[in-house]
């Protein structure tokens, strides 16, 4: 297929950027020290110098991360002894907030190291997806960093390099703090003078150079839940020396929407003067952690999703008339996007701090772009499509080190069924949920145990109820729609493959808020899907090829004929190029999401070949 009109002069051809060569990782890893064999699995991702892999101990069946990096990353001799140090800092660390270091070894091309899998990725992933989080999930991913921040301490380490992308996630949703990169053990009164690399929240004092010590963690951590709770981090600018200057004159603002116990916490945690912060001990026991919700688990939803704090007993719909006013605990429900009231058992917090987390939940739905980010991916496809993007080999770019699995959507559609003819169309997610958006435009969700239920009306409000509150006196249009789902649940269990079969699946939550389809469409060669959480997939009908792209990771994953699954981003693909078969898709991609646009409010397009029920 051509590329450029042939009127057009072949612009020159653009380079293609070599990446650092990837290391060479056997299929079979031997520790040969222990006798234990691992076989080498999915790949994870990778950093400045380590590859990351999913590696799964032979005689035992466990599964956990390797990071693996060539003794070519290792020839001069303060480099190994960096990564020594690393280890030895590491490996003696055993908390449940800090990823563990199973063990370290080589072979004669790579040393490895076996940690703790953390499946769920960072919380960089989370606030590249989400931006701004609520108040009760800041409350609860802050307070576990500070908890394994306090643990070191205690031990006389500093970490030294805390950020969003060192605050690791296992499918729990526990945050595990990782790279011991920068790390330091502190003798006495000891203050550090020098610091190898760059920390990515740095301190005044380690800018003025005038000696730091633990403060520096603090001040990382202050930076965290500024960025958790405001979606930014408090100095960033546009250029590194304006970040500098801001960061030496202690020049940032707290949005007037903080709370004031968040606010009071922050300003203690970015005081200029180290010896004024509070310590470690002294942040666990802030105001902040003991006031306002504070989940003990998340949904695994909430990496993409503003996740819901409560239920709605009292069920509100377009020409249905609601059931009374207030529930059986005399709580009005909300009118808006969320309504909200009986809160699940394991959240203990007073009925102000309740509605204050209801209210910043639907605050945060009403942010979200009304068209889901439909006109920001159009802008990063096209962007992309305008480049000359060389051509390279489709091998060649199901490497490892072409991709980056960390961009993998967290939620697909994995089954769907077409019954518009009639009633809507039913899929299932591929955390095995199941929706319908039903052709008067309503949608409604039931998470996988069966048990939470979501209705959205037309207007897109939101309510969500326990199955377990579905009374007799179910108003007769949603008792209707509740059986249809159920029907479609059933027929998809019994017919159907469910595409990505074998990724990391969870079951759902009573606090998770699921993404649900949107708009969608059929052509004579594809069903083009639209995710209210912004993720737009195209599942072609002659060879099962899938793609799915969201615009706040700006990346694009395939899932090819062989059931790979291949990840990457726009601007890679842009830089280092794109395979003449994933090009064409991305084209084709194009014109749907301008359709999609076009189409605006879910008007369904006359069905035309493809499985239909
Ligand atoms: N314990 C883990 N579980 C799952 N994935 C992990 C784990 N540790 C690292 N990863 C993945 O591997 C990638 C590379 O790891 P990491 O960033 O720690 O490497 P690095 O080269 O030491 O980092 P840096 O560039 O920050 O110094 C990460 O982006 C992450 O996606």
């Amino acid at each position: 297929m051509n590329r450029v009109p042939a009127t057009k002069p072949p612009p020159p051809k653009a380079p293609v950027r070599k990446e650092k060569a990837p290391p060479v990782v056997p299929d079979l890893i031997n520790d040969k020290d222990r006798g234990t064999q691992y076989e080498k699995g999915r790949f994870l991702g990778k950093g400045g110098f380590a590859h990351c892999y999913e590696l799964r101990n032979k005689s035992t069946g466990e599964i956990m991360a390797g990071k693996v990096v060539p003794k070519t990353m290792l020839v001069k001799q303060y480099q190994r002894d960096k990564m020594t140090q690393e280890v030895q800092i590491h490996r003696e660390l055993c908390h449940p907030n800090i990823v563990k270091v199973f063990h370290f070894f080589e072979d004669p091309l790579n040393v490895y190291i076996t940690l703790e899998l953390c499946a769920r990725r960072s919380l960089m992933e989370l606030h590249k997806r989400r931006k701004a989080v609520t108040e009760p999930e800041a409350r609860y991913f802050t307070y576990q960093v500070v908890e394994g921040v306090l643990y070191l301490h205690n031990l006389k380490i500093i970490h030294r390099d805390m950020k969003l992308g060192n605050l690791f996630l296992n499918n729990d949703l526990v945050v595990k703090i990782g790279d011991f990169g920068l790390a330091t053990t502190v003798e006495g009164d000891e203050r550090k003078k020098t610091l190898c690399g760059t920390p990515n929240y740095i301190a005044p004092e380690v800018l003025n150079k005038c000696g730091h010590s633990f403060e520096v963690d603090i001040w990382a951590v202050g930076c965290i839940l500024y960025i958790l709770l405001f979606g930014q981090p408090p100095f960033e600018s546009k250029s590194l020396e304006e970040t500098y200057s801001r960061i030496r004159h202690n020049n940032y603002t707290i949005p007037a929407n903080a709370s004031q116990p968040a606010a009071s916490l922050i300003r203690k945690m970015l005081d200029p003067v180290p010896m004024r912060r509070p310590t470690a001990k002294e942040v666990h026991r802030d105001i902040f952690f003991r006031t306002g919700f504070m989940p003990t688990r998340l949904p695994v939803s909430c990496l993409t999703m503003v996740p819901k704090f409560g239920h709605d007993t009292s069920i509100m719909e377009e020409n249905v008339a609601p059931r009374g006013s207030a529930d059986a605990h005399g709580h009005r429900p909300l009118t808006g996007r969320t309504a909200l009231s009986t809160l699940p058992p394991h959240i203990v917090s007073n009925n102000a701090d309740r509605e204050k987390a209801q209210q910043q939940a639907a605050e945060a739905t009403f942010r979200e772009p009304d068209d889901a980010y439909l006109s920001q991916l159009f802008r990063q496809v096209a962007t992309l499509l305008d480049h000359r993007l060389p051509a390279i080999d489709e091998e060649e770019a199901a490497q490892d080190d072409y991709q980056s699995p960390e961009c993998l959507p967290v939620f697909w559609i994995s089954k769907w069924v077409d019954y518009s003819d009639k009633y809507g169309i039913g899929y299932q997610l591929c955390d095995n949920s199941v929706g319908v958006l039903f052709n008067d435009n309503s949608r409604i969700m039931l998470d996988e145990a069966g048990n939470e239920l979501t209705y959205i009306e037309k207007s897109n409000k939101e309510h969500y109820f326990s199955m377990k509150d579905c009374r007799d006196d179910t108003p007769q249009v949603l008792a209707k729609k509740i059986t249809l789902l159920k029907y479609f649940r059933s027929y998809m269990n019994d017919h159907l493959l469910k595409a990505g079969e074998g990724a990391e699946q969870r079951a759902g939550d009573d606090l998770a808020r699921l993404p649900t389809l949107r708009v969608w469409f059929r052509t004579k060669s594809a069903i083009v899907l639209h995710l209210s959480n912004g993720t737009v997939q195209v599942n072609f009908f002659n060879d099962h090829v899938k793609m799915m792209m969201c615009p706040l990771m700006q990346a694009v994953t395939f899932i090819d004929q062989n059931k790979r699954m291949l990840t990457y981003k726009f601007n890679h693909l842009q830089r280092n190029g794109c395979p003449e078969k994933f090009l064409h898709r991305l084209k084709y991609a194009k014109t749907m999401i301008e359709r999609l646009m076009s189409d605006g409010g879910a008007k369904l397009a006359p069905s035309g070949g493809g499985s239909r029920r």
